[in-house]
């Protein structure tokens, strides 16, 4: 053997000797030991003291329980030295005999932790074991099953106090109710005397009761000076209803005072009434007089309406009743010698052949037919005449330019205008025809010429202008306009048709029917 293995067992002797150990003590520390110095294989390592003693506090307090023989479980219990194991049985004997208050802490905490049943006799034998000391502690947990025995009817005795506390309060509130109760029936009591003894008729009956002790008489009083305008009857009733909120004594209710009616007395020099009655009647007459006014104006309003005069510029815009009339075909001629004399304004239709001369006039009077068109030129070889109602008439002359016609025909049919044109009283307009598409031609400006020297008033109408486009059209106007504008004869504005569509016939018919209205033969 080495010589540190020597001084091992020279130690660990000294130890068993100090330890002084039993018998008894050797078998078990052999059967704990045993198998920890077979892990160690032998070898024994002496443990400080400090270690011992956690180890011992930790097998106490970890494994919590402490059987009846006095051992603790040590289950899982490491090996110790010959000095803990005397140090933990001395511990275990302590407990087992002297119960100390550790162990008793220990049990208060099984006693919080466990459900009723460890409230067992087991427990109370334990108890009732333990020192004199704790004894007080076990008459707590006694007092403390006698608490928790009468939770069933009060929870605790603690509560049981508080509630005789509060069944003491309750008595007390009930009383300080029933004194209230019996102050407001005394009060109103004595309100209902107030309230018969007030001084209606002028009796002296009121003095006495007045005289009364209670606070709520006094403040009716105090309320009859601040508001002597209230009827005492109203305030009395006012009084008896907030009675009945109070109190439901019948006797109160019986003692209401009577109504007393009320006398109002008419003064017969008031003449209040009077002056509402006469405030109607002048009401009445105010609306009489107003709706007279409003008659008169109203029939005032219509006869000034009526008494404009419009102005013929306006009037151009609006009238073309002329056009209205029936179309009629009266006459025709070859010849001037065969016109018609001449006693209705006429407005003649002059223009190259197939312009639309025949057609314009159809579409002015809304009447298709009565002039005869053809797509052909040429058709109109004579000057037709057409009653437009009994006051005016319309006059279709015959083309000239090309024409299915033989020269000499076409020509005559030319002189014959000419001559209509420059000779003819009645003439009031010339509407000289061009078409937008092709514009005026070397014998359209003869004839104005022809015009311009015999002084016949003519307006340019361009014609179907839904041949071309809206911007040719313009065009063509200011170019006509442009060429014409130093002709006398010529009347503004150039005028822009279409027989087909309609567009400016209406504007037509305007400046026409103001050359008819005005016009004087
Ligand atoms: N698209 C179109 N066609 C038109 C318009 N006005 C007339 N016409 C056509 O042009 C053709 C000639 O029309 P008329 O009214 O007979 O012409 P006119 O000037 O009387 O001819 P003559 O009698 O031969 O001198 C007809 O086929 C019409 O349908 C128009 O505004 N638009
Ligand atoms: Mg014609």
């Amino acid at each position: 053997m080495s010589r540190e293995a020597g001084l091992r067992f020279k130690l660990s002797k000294k130890l068993k000797i100090a330890s002084g150990r039993s018998e008894n003590y050797k078998e078990e520390n052999k059967r704990v030991e045993g198998p920890r110095n077979n892990d160690r294989k032998g070898k024994f390592k002496p443990m400080s003291f400090d270690r011992k003693k956690k180890r011992i506090f930790a097998e106490q307090e970890v494994g919590g329980e402490v059987t009846s023989s006095g051992y603790a479980k040590v289950a899982n219990r490491k090996g110790l030295s010959s000095k803990g194991w005397n140090r933990m049985k001395d511990d275990i004997y302590t407990e087992k005999h002297k119960k100390s208050p550790r162990s008793i802490r220990v049990s208060s905490r099984t006693e919080s932790s466990t459900s009723e049943a460890k409230y067992s006799h087991k427990f109370k034998d334990t108890v009732k074991s333990a020192r004199p000391s704790n004894r007080a502690k076990a008459e707590d947990v006694d007092n403390f099953e006698i608490e928790k025995n009468n939770k069933k009817s009060h929870r605790s005795t603690w509560t049981s106090s508080k509630t005789d506390n509060s069944t003491s309060e309750t008595r007390h509130s009930s009383r300080k109710r029933k004194e209230t109760i019996e102050s407001a029936r005394e009060s109103n009591r004595t309100k209902a005397k107030d309230v018969d003894g007030m001084d209606f008729g002028g009796t002296g009956s009121s003095k006495k009761h007045a005289k009364s002790t209670s606070d709520s008489s006094k403040r009716l009083d105090l309320n009859q000076k601040k508001f002597p305008d209230v009827s005492p009857s109203k305030s009395a009733k006012k009084k008896v209803q907030g009675k009945r909120g109070l109190d439901d004594d019948s006797e109160v209710l019986d003692e209401q005072p009577k109504k007393s009616k009320r006398v109002i007395r008419i003064d017969p020099h008031d003449i209040s009434n009077k002056r509402l009655d006469d405030g109607i009647v002048i009401y009445e007459s105010a609306k009489e007089k107003k709706k007279d006014l409003e008659k008169q104006t109203e029939i005032s309003k219509n006869a000034q309406f009526r008494a404009i005069q419009p102005s013929p510029s306006i009037l151009s815009f609006v009238e073309d009743n002329i056009f209205r009339n029936k179309l009629t075909f009266f006459a025709a001629a070859k010849a001037s010698s065969s016109f018609p004399p001449p006693d209705l304004p006429e407005i003649a239709f002059a223009g190259r052949s197939n312009v639309g001369k025949s057609s314009l006039l159809n579409a002015l009077t809304r009447q298709w037919g009565v002039a005869r068109t053809s797509d052909k030129p040429g058709l109109t070889q004579t000057i037709n005449f057409f009653n437009l109602g009994p006051k005016h008439c319309l006059v279709d002359l015959p083309g000239y330019g090309f024409a299915y016609a033989k020269e000499e025909v076409k020509d005559a049919w030319e002189e014959l205008v000419k001559e209509y044109v420059s000779t003819r009283v009645a003439l009031k307009r010339v509407c000289l025809l061009i078409d937008t598409k092709w514009g005026m031609k070397p014998r359209d400006h003869e004839l104005i010429d022809l015009m311009e020297r015999s002084q016949t008033k003519y307006q340019i109408v361009l014609t179907k202008t839904d041949m071309v486009f809206p911007i040719d059209l313009a065009r063509r106007a200011m170019l006509i306009e442009e060429n014409l504008k130093r002709n006398k004869s010529l009347v503004q504005p150039v005028m822009m048709v279409s027989s087909k569509s309609g567009a400016g016939i209406r504007s037509l018919r305007a400046a026409l029917s103001k050359i008819a209205r005005f016009a004087k033969i």
